[in-house]
């Protein structure tokens, strides 16, 4: 039985830092986003029916997030319809990933992980979080970024402290080498505990 952890976090507390950590290590580790990024190229498998249900989306890169972007923000139907064609290929392709590992432990990083209430798919969930304060120095060191935008981004996602509550672990990114540490320090605990 391969352990299933699932690893999130809102915008800017260290997630993709995390599970690079998680891949130093050794772990196996699927992205979500980067799976609905091969979806969305071309002859990716999300392209036809996206295409075929909004035809301005379509290009010879594949679907350009943009154009979705416009369609969402104009058609208050059209984020549940481009869900309903994205998640069972993300789900399709998560599974194969599964099949196909053979590790003890795989580590799963999902950004919508509690939004989409998700946790009972995990054996365990390990939340990256920092305080606030320094999670918008981070964000707002990112080129391009405004505070106006980062209030955006953080008023539609959950609140870290919901998450902190819902999460089976917790750790702070406050330093690489803490973060690390953690990370070691988990693996080691989910080896050592039994499980079903
Ligand atoms: C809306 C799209 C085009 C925006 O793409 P873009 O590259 O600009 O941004 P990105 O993917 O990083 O998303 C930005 C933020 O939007 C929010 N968001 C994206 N998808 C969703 C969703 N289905 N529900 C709620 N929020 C979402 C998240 O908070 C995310 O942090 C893209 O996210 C998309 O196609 N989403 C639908 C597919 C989906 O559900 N993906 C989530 C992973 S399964
Ligand atoms: N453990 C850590 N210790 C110190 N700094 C960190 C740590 N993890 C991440 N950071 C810093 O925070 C910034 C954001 O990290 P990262 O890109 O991993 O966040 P993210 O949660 O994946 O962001 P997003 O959700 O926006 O993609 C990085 O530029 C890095 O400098």
């Amino acid at each position: 039985m391969t352990f299933r952890l699932g690893l999130t976090g809102s915008i800017g507390m260290g997630k993709s830092t995390t599970a690079q950590m998680f891949r130093d290590a050794g772990l196996p580790v699927w992205d979500a986003d980067a799976a609905v990024h091969r979806l969305y190229a071309t002859d990716g498998a999300a392209v036809a029916p996206i295409a075929a249900l909004h035809p301005a989306a379509l290009t010879p890169q594949g679907i350009d997030r943009p154009a979705l972007k416009e369609w969402i923000a104009a058609d208050p139907a059209a984020l549940g319809l481009i869900e309903s064609i994205v998640h069972p290929l993300v789900a399709a392709d998560r599974a194969a990933f599964l099949a196909s590992t053979t590790g003890d432990i795989a580590v799963l990083d999902i950004p919508l992980l509690f939004e989409k209430n998700s946790e009972a798919e995990f054996h365990a969930t390990l939340l990256v979080t920092a305080p606030a304060a320094l999670q918008r120095a981070r964000v707002l060191s990112r080129p391009g970024m405004t505070p106006a935008q980062l209030d955006l981004i953080l008023s539609r996602q959950m609140p870290d402290a919901e998450k902190r509550r819902r999460s089976t672990h917790i750790v702070e990114t406050l330093t690489l080498d803490s973060t690390r540490a953690f990370v070691h320090a988990l693996i080691a605990y989910i080896r050592q505990v039994p499980h079903a």
